[in-house]
């Protein structure tokens, strides 16, 4: 069975860079390795209803921050069967966002901690009912809620199907995130975390290396 590993952080923070350097990294180590992200754009109604969403379409949806974790979470219970099935196949399956996303964001969102009524309710909601398999390990890319902009900003201007969305232009909503982030991470929430510090020079083979060979 493989290892499920995930990696959190704030809009713009590299989480798909890092993805991209630790999955060359495995494969340099002999490791097999499957990856996905979540919101499964193009491939999920659900999750193309949260763009659509996020952009301003569906009226007042986006405002509901209860409907829009469940949105996100069908996204997930949908690739349920891709997940494990993953996790049988490879040694290493690795996931660009995933339940602690929508943790982290909806509290966020309703001015919540990470002891709050949120996300105790979305760890009932994906984890104890849809069962969605708890991760091995959470990696936090951790980056300023400033520097997580000024890369989101950049990568907007960059690419041409990236404009920024409602979360991502809401500098208030993602200082909170960072947050919650902050604390789940502390508490070990789901799963053991570790931080990844998103400014300092990094080697994803030292990375790779340890989730390989963990301890
Ligand atoms: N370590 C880094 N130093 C400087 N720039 C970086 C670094 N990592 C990523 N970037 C740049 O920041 C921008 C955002 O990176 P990336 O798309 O990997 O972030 P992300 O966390 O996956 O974003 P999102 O969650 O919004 O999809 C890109 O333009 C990328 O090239
Ligand atoms: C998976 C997931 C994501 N979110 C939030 C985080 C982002 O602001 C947007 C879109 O994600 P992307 O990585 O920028 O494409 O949605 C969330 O609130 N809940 C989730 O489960």
């Amino acid at each position: 069975m493989g290892r499920l590993v995930v990696i959190e952080g704030l809009d713009g923070a590299g989480k798909r860079t890092l993805s991209e350097g630790l999955t060359k990294a495995l494969h340099a180590q002999g490791a097999s390795v499957a990856t996905l992200a979540f919101p499964r754009y193009g491939r999920s109604v659900y999750a193309d209803l949260v763009r659509e969403a996020l952009h301003r379409g569906h009226g007042d949806l986006a405002d509901s921050v209860y409907g829009m974790a469940m949105l996100y979470a069908l996204d997930r219970r949908g690739a349920l069967g891709e997940i494990t099935g993953a996790l049988e196949r490879h040694d290493v399956l690795l996931l660009d966002r995933y339940v602690s996303s929508n943790a982290a964001y909806g509290a966020a969102r309703l001015h919540q901690d990470a002891h709050g009524e949120f996300v105790a309710w979305l760890k009932e909601l994906e984890i104890d009912r849809f069962g969605l398999p708890v991760p091995d390990l959470q990696l936090l890319l951790r980056v300023t809620p400033e520097v997580a902009a000024a890369r989101a900003e950049h990568r907007a201007r960059s690419e041409s199907d990236r404009a920024k969305d409602s979360f991502e232009s809401d500098d208030a909503l993602q200082a909170r995130c960072a947050h919650v982030y902050d604390e789940l991470a502390g508490e070990s929430w789901l799963s053991e975390w570790r931080v990844v510090d998103g400014t300092a020079a990094f080697d994803p083979a030292e990375l790779s290396r340890w989730l390989v060979h963990p301890g």
